[in-house]
């Protein structure tokens, strides 16, 4: 069934649910579906597709934004696909990494502006937003590695979105760019609150006021790219740096990699004694189990 075809209440399930359960008490992130209202208003604007490639033998997924007669921009019909692909990636228990890229060589426009014109009223931009932001939300906790992978632009809610994964890998030609200021707005997506955890809040002040185009050496010279894949524009190449980068990081059991995310999350959002029950959690996951037995059994014991 399509998104498009059925609104449906989306639950977040989730092992070591303490983490999400207190996060959710702590935040505002509504886990039930937006409202019915700004669910048929965004069906109403079809087009373009979120497309989810889950490698169960690497671990990695591919969550592509897919609509580049309208250079990715987002139509309703795909923030709802948006939701789905997350939800799916929560209960992907094999699941160790996501790579967020657009497709044809560009990265994301934002939202869909024929779209952004018929939701003119502030009542349902804000419903339009929240349900972005909660997605979004979702998708940074989500209990894998997410990488963003910036290939030509991302402008407006294409920014906000790079801030939602955990890394930002940006190709020579990349350039993201919060032109809210332009369109005489500010992010919606809960970019600005994300870009100020990431490079500080002068930094943010100065991108999103400046409505900066960043380039890869801004980029990292800011702490907002975290490293510049030298390579030809072809997609797939791209593709496999991404991945090559990824190695490293989730050289591991897919529980113990979703376990390492889930510690970092609460420790990231939760006040300090919930985190470290989270941590108790978490671990309580992991000790004795089948990683930590196999790596105690490779371990010479010591007379
Ligand atoms: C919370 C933030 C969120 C919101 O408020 O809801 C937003 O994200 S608002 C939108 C923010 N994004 C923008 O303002 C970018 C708009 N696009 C552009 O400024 C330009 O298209 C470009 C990205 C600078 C590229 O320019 P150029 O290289 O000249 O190509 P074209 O302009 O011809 O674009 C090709 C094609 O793509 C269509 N397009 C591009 N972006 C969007 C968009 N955001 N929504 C709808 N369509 C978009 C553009 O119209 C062209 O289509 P055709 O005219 O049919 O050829």
């Amino acid at each position: 069934m399509s998104v498009c075809g059925a609104a449906r209440c989306w639950w977040i399930q989730t092992r070591g649910a303490v983490s999400l359960r207190v996060l959710q008490q702590n935040r505002t992130v509504c886990t039930t579906g937006a409202p019915e209202s700004i669910r048929e208003k965004l069906q109403a604007f079809p087009g373009g597709s979120i497309d989810l490639q889950k490698r169960q033998e690497s671990g990695i997924a591919v969550l592509t934004v897919n609509n580049p007669a309208r250079m990715n921009a987002f139509s309703g019909c795909m923030m709802l696909e948006l939701e789905q692909r997350v939800h799916e990636l929560e209960s992907w228990t094999e699941g160790k990494a996501v790579i967020v890229k657009g497709a044809a060589g560009n990265f994301c426009s934002g939202s869909d502006l024929n779209a952004v014109r018929a939701i003119a009223n502030p009542q349902d931009g804000m419903r339009m937003c929240e349900f972005m932001q909660n997605t979004l939300t979702r998708l940074l906790r989500l209990p894998l590695i997410s990488v963003a992978l910036v290939e030509g632009r991302a402008l407006g809610g294409g920014a906000e979105l790079t801030t939602a994964c955990d890394f930002r890998l940006m190709t020579s030609d990349g350039v993201i760019q919060f032109v809210h200021k332009h369109m005489g707005l500010v992010p919606g997506w809960g970019g600005a609150a994300r870009l100020v955890g990431i490079v500080g809040s002068q930094n943010a002040l100065k991108l999103l006021s400046g409505a900066v185009k960043v380039d890869p050496d801004c980029g990292r010279q800011m702490g907002l790219v975290d490293e510049v894949l030298l390579c030809s524009s072809g997609e797939g190449e791209t593709l496999t740096h991404a991945e090559q980068w990824l190695r490293p990081f989730i050289k591991a059991p897919a529980p113990v990699i979703q376990a390492l995310k889930k510690v970092v999350v609460s420790g990231r959002e939760l006040p300090l004694e919930q985190a470290l029950k989270t941590e108790r959690n978490v671990f309580g996951t992991v000790w004795g189990g089948p990683a930590n037995l196999k790596a105690l059994a490779l371990k010479p014991k010591h007379k």
